[in-house]
């Protein structure tokens, strides 16, 4: 069975813009963060971003076909300030890696890629009353990108998600995941950010993600990185060869940020 789009030659990024039309706007993720163009802006510093998740507020993890994906309660989560001009709560969060470690991230700071990038995903609940109608907004949701590189050590709060992977090999299995998570650890220390107006970054790529990219970037180990890579894009029951299917990667490459303004807040 032929997926409608994904991260092969044959239905990769280049060719999403024939069924996905929204992929060919100007206002498209990820970009690359190009330093030079970046502009300070005065309101960012005096409404410092902060968020709020309680450490019990996960409870599924997913095999999308395109990665993993751990569901949450937003009801006591709370993303603000910053570029925000509301409260925004947290729908979810997943990962997007290459094949190899000098790639993986969707977001590029002045053409380096990380090995990964984590996406926390927000929906503006002030304004709108479904995660699905803000998706539909120019305002309507709020991703944190978290760059991942590789570190020596294994990163203990991403273990507790890794340790479910073999639950959710293939796609559309998924998984309980009540597990306690320690959110400050999956995001980095410090709050230097680059916030631009962007996109969804899989079809149906819609224009409607306020984006917060963090500069410094958190750790994972390479084995936990090849635990992410084991993921299958297919079904246990599509029979296929063991190697076959593996989801080796699942980032977009960076469109242009044509006219967009690049605003930097940190030192
Ligand atoms: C329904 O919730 C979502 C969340 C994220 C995405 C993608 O956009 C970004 S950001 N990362 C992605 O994988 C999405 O695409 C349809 C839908
Ligand atoms: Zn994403």
């Amino acid at each position: 069975m032929s997926l409608d789009w994904g991260y092969t030659d044959d239905n990769g990024p280049s060719t999403w813009a024939e069924k996905y039309p929204l992929a060919a706007g100007a206002r498209q993720s990820p970009v690359d963060i190009d330093t030079s163009k970046a502009t300070s802006d005065n309101s960012l510093v005096d409404r410092e971003i902060d968020w709020s998740y309680p450490s019990n507020c996960s409870y599924r993890i997913v095999n999308t076909g395109y990665g993993w994906r751990v569901d949450t309660y937003g009801d006591d989560t709370a993303l603000s300030g910053g570029p925000l001009s509301e409260v925004y709560k947290l729908e979810q969060f997943h990962c997007h890696w290459g094949a190899t470690n000098d790639e993986g991230s969707e977001h590029t700071v002045d053409g380096k890629s990380y090995a990964a990038e984590l996406h926390l995903v927000h929906w503006n609940s002030e304004k709108y009353s479904s995660f699905k109608e803000a998706a539909s907004q120019p305002d309507g949701l709020a991703v944190l990108g978290v760059f991942m590189e590789i570190g020596n050590a294994d990163n203990a709060e991403l273990e507790k998600i890794i340790s479910l992977i073999p639950k959710i090999i293939h796609k559309g299995q998924d998984s309980q995941a009540s597990f306690d998570l320690d959110f400050g650890s999956l995001l980095p220390e410090s709050k230097h950010y680059w916030t631009y107006l962007g996109s969804l970054t899989t079809p149906p790529c819609n224009e409607c993600v306020i984006w917060t990219v963090f500069k410094e970037p958190i750790t994972i180990s390479e084995r936990q990185l090849e635990v992410f890579r084991s993921l299958k894009s297919v079904g246990e029951e599509d029979a296929i060869e063991p190697e076959e299917g593996k989801l080796v990667k699942n980032y977009r490459p960076p469109l242009p940020l044509g006219n967009r303004v690049l605003r930097e807040c940190g030192p």
